[in-house]
């Protein structure tokens, strides 16, 4: 147990961010015009090399000329270790104007990798007067990104939120399989010839909501390519907002939906909250800690859990 306050994270609706490649301008419209709460445009690995000049300047305009409501407005720039990143930084936060929220980085390793972006915005924003800090998203992607996910949590007061990349953290762990996120066909265990399956992106996800909720940072679950799956799609951002997760990728407008149903807590769900934090006053009145709420233990836990789901409620019917 610690002294220390667990920081709450940005209270802001993040229950499903939407990709569209920055080269192809024709969906931006459309991506604007959906229910996600989080916009982003893509530089990184839906665009082909020969067409990131043409995608940032696709991404530059539409940031002006788009309006974009109430989304949070996040690009995605290219990795580190790539000659296109410098140059996503500087002519987006230079041209764009104001209306970007965030930058998303890709393939982080370490807290330094952090640090090197980190500089380069705060240098552009103050030559640029921007009255509006712009917030990171980093991926979490690599074997050194889960290796070192705690310090990258904790690295710049700029970071919003983490998400999980299960395309380039499959390739990077040395995982055999081609798919991305959910069920993996080789995953089980077998108990009188049966197979049970297992979760292998349980493991990464646990530790990236550890690392997010110790240092104020919204967890998120990444892509889930098979957007032909919807059940895939739904079991899959089920388990994530179990563990914790505030969020999910669409890779296609279909899924949208999908993850605002599962990352909004159901009526259901937060009556029932509701009628344990009345149990537990009336508990308290009596001088108790504990009491028992339609047979089941509640206690002084229990309110903390049940505030979550109201938290999360009220923060997103605004
Ligand atoms: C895996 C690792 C990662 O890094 S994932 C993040 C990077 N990837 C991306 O950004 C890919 C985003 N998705 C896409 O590019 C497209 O959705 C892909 C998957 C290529 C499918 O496109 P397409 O063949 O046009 O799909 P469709 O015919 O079923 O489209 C139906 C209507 O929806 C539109 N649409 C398509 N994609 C988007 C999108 N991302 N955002 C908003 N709208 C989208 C299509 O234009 C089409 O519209 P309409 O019905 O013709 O008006
Ligand atoms: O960038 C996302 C991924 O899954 O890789
Ligand atoms: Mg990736």
């Amino acid at each position: 147990m610690s002294f220390r306050i667990q920081p709450q994270a940005p209270a802001r609706p993040n229950r499903c961010q939407l990709f569209g490649p920055g080269s192809r301008p024709a969906i931006f419209e459309k991506m604007a015009a959906s229910a996600a709460d989080v916009i982003n445009l893509d530089l990184e690995d839906s665009v082909a090399p020969d067409d990131k000049a043409e995608a940032r300047k696709n991404i530059i305009q539409a940031i002006g000329d788009i309006d974009w409501g109430q989304k949070y407005l996040s690009v995605r720039i290219n990795g580190l270790d790539t000659p296109f990143w410098y140059r996503d930084v500087v002519d987006v936060l230079e041209q764009a104007g104001d209306r970007i929220d965030q930058i998303m980085i890709p393939k982080v390793g370490n807290a330094s990798d952090i640090y090197a972006v980190d500089a380069l915005v705060t240098a552009v924003e103050t030559a640029k007067r921007r009255a509006k800090p712009i917030s990171f998203e980093v991926i979490i992607e690599s074997a050194a990104g889960i290796a070192h996910v705690e310090e990258i949590a904790a690295s710049s007061p700029r970071l919003q939120a983490m998400s999980l990349g299960a395309a380039d953290f499959a390739a990077s762990m040395g995982m055999q399989t081609t798919g991305i996120g959910g069920t993996q066909e080789n995953y089980y265990m077998l108990q009188d010839g049966v197979k049970h399956w297992s979760d292998p992106w349980h493991w990464a996800q646990t530790a990236i909501v550890a690392a997010c909720r110790t240092h104020g940072v919204l967890p998120v679950d990444g892509p889930f390519g098979d957007f032909s799956d919807d059940e895939g799609y739904r079991a899959q951002a089920r388990r994530s907002a179990t563990l914790g997760m505030v969020g999910k990728w669409a890779i296609h407008p279909k899924q949208v939906a999908i993850a605002n149903e599962v990352f909004t807590p159901s009526d259901e769900q937060v009556a029932e909250a509701r009628e344990i934090l009345d149990a537990m006053e009336k508990a308290k009145a009596n001088g108790e800690g504990a009491t028992v709420y339609k047979g089941r233990l509640v206690d002084i836990a229990s309110i903390k859990q049940a505030e979550v789901i109201v938290r999360q409620s009220e923060m997103i019917s605004g």
